[in-house]
């Protein structure tokens, strides 16, 4: 059996990243560019006001202008401005031909038609938003590598950018397996359990913005698990199945792996929980085997999956490791990791109660995994842990 940290290096070595292709920027929020983009315009394309006031020449600031004409956002008429003359102008309208400086329209005077500034510190080019003053065509936008944030994405559009190139998020298909399950909803027959991996898996895809994700349902039969599985590598970037890896006489997730010339990298990891988990590869596609437990696969998605769904798509791995100082004793047998369902606050971890894998009542609440190694018995009340923070 392999630690830990064997498992999570094999996979970091296995997984590649997926090929880039253009996107429409209405779907590539939380994507990673995957080349360099450039502004194709001058923005904004005209000398334009960042306030509601008038235009003028500042060098006839002292005069009493007279106040001819208007210039509100999007008008698609231009104005020349006559020596002596003020117009009135609006946030984001074009400034008329002539004009050089615009102000505000609290600090003036009017009378009679005619405008007095009251702007002792007026100063020539005020709220005057250059040509290009946002970017200039053909410059640099956003560089390769850069994550596309929603201001990221309101920047592109706002630059005139409708599709750029990402490394697109992995397409997922989770099969779970299992004669007991029972859908929520429908009464519970003997010996039936409601069926929940997939609800907390897809949650914690579409959270983390993978949203093609397939969910099958898949009985404990070999030839029906093969021809499944076949198919969802087929029509998936990374396949997640749940339940069936362990060592009873109905569980088919390594055989049918292997029918369907999925390479084992490795089966089973000195944890709890989740020991029997499978990691292995078709090709480029990963195919991960958790744990049915409930808790052993949302622990196994937050140590494993996760990470390497992001690395797929050269995103930064989501979950935080980060040190705390253990608010209880914890003893455990040596020989393999825990992760314990946990709270963090203020650089404090507290285990919570419920910690068998079966059960997820605990980690409802939780927000981090607290991470007990192998090789340590006892854990003291102030002794510095690692944690993961699962994230939100
Ligand atoms: N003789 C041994 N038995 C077991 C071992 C072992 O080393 N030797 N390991 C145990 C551990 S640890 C785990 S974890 C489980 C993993 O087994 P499987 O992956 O084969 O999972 P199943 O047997 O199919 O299910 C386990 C458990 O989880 C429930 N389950 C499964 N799928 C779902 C689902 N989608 N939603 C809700 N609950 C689910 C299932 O009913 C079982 O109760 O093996 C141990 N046995
Ligand atoms: O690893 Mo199992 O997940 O301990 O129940």
């Amino acid at each position: 059996m392999i630690t830990v940290a064997e498992a999570k290096a094999l996979i970091a070595e296995n997984i590649a990243s997926l090929n880039p292709l253009n996107l429409p920027i209405e779907q590539a929020s939380r994507h990673i560019l995957a080349a360099d983009v450039f502004a194709k315009y001058d923005i904004p394309q005209f000398r334009q006001s960042s306030m509601d006031g008038y235009a003028l020449r500042f060098e006839e600031k002292d005069l009493a202008l007279q106040i001819d004409g208007e210039m509100a956002a999007g008008t698609a008429s231009p104005l020349s401005l006559a020596p002596g003359k003020t117009a009135r102008i609006f946030t984001g309208a074009p400034l008329p031909d002539g004009a050089d400086t615009v102000v505000m329209q609290e600090k003036v005077s009017l009378s009679e038609g005619k405008l007095t500034v009251l702007d002792d510190r007026l100063q020539e080019g005020v709220n005057v938003r250059a040509v290009g003053s946002e970017i200039k065509a053909n410059a640099l936008a956003m560089h390769k590598g850069s994550i596309l944030s929603p201001a990221a994405i309101g920047f592109l559009a706002g630059i005139g950018i409708t599709e750029v190139p990402v490394y697109p998020l992995p397409t997922v298909s989770i099969i779970v397996t299992g004669k007991e399950l029972q859908s929520p909803g429908e009464e519970l027959g003997f010996g039936q359990v409601y069926e929940s991996n997939s609800y907390s898996l897809s949650a914690a895809l579409k959270q983390a913005g993978i949203i093609k994700v397939d969910v099958i349902c898949a009985d404990d039969d070999l030839e029906i698990l093969t021809g499944i599985l076949d198919d969802a590598l087929k029509n998936s970037d990374v396949v997640l199945l749940t339940g069936g890896v362990s060592v009873g006489d109905y569980d088919f997730v390594l055989e049918a792996s292997k029918r369907c010339k999925v390479n084992q990298i490795f089966h089973k990891v000195k944890q709890r929980p989740g020991k029997p988990l499978f990691f292995g590869m078709q090709g480029a596609k990963p195919v991960f085997g958790l744990p049915g437990n409930p808790s052993s696969v949302l622990s196994c998605f937050y140590n494993y999956v996760l990470p390497a769904l992001f690395q797929m798509a050269r995103k930064e791995n989501p979950v935080k490791e980060i040190y705390a100082k253990l608010t209880a004793a914890y003893n455990k047998p040596s020989g393999l990791s825990h992760f314990l369902k946990g709270t963090y606050q203020n650089g404090l971890a507290t285990p919570l109660s419920a910690q068998e894998s079966f059960r997820l009542s605990s980690f409802a609440y939780a927000n981090c995994l607290i991470c007990l190694n192998e090789g340590v018995e006892q854990f003291e009340k102030g002794d510095h842990v690692t944690i993961l923070l699962i994230p939100d």
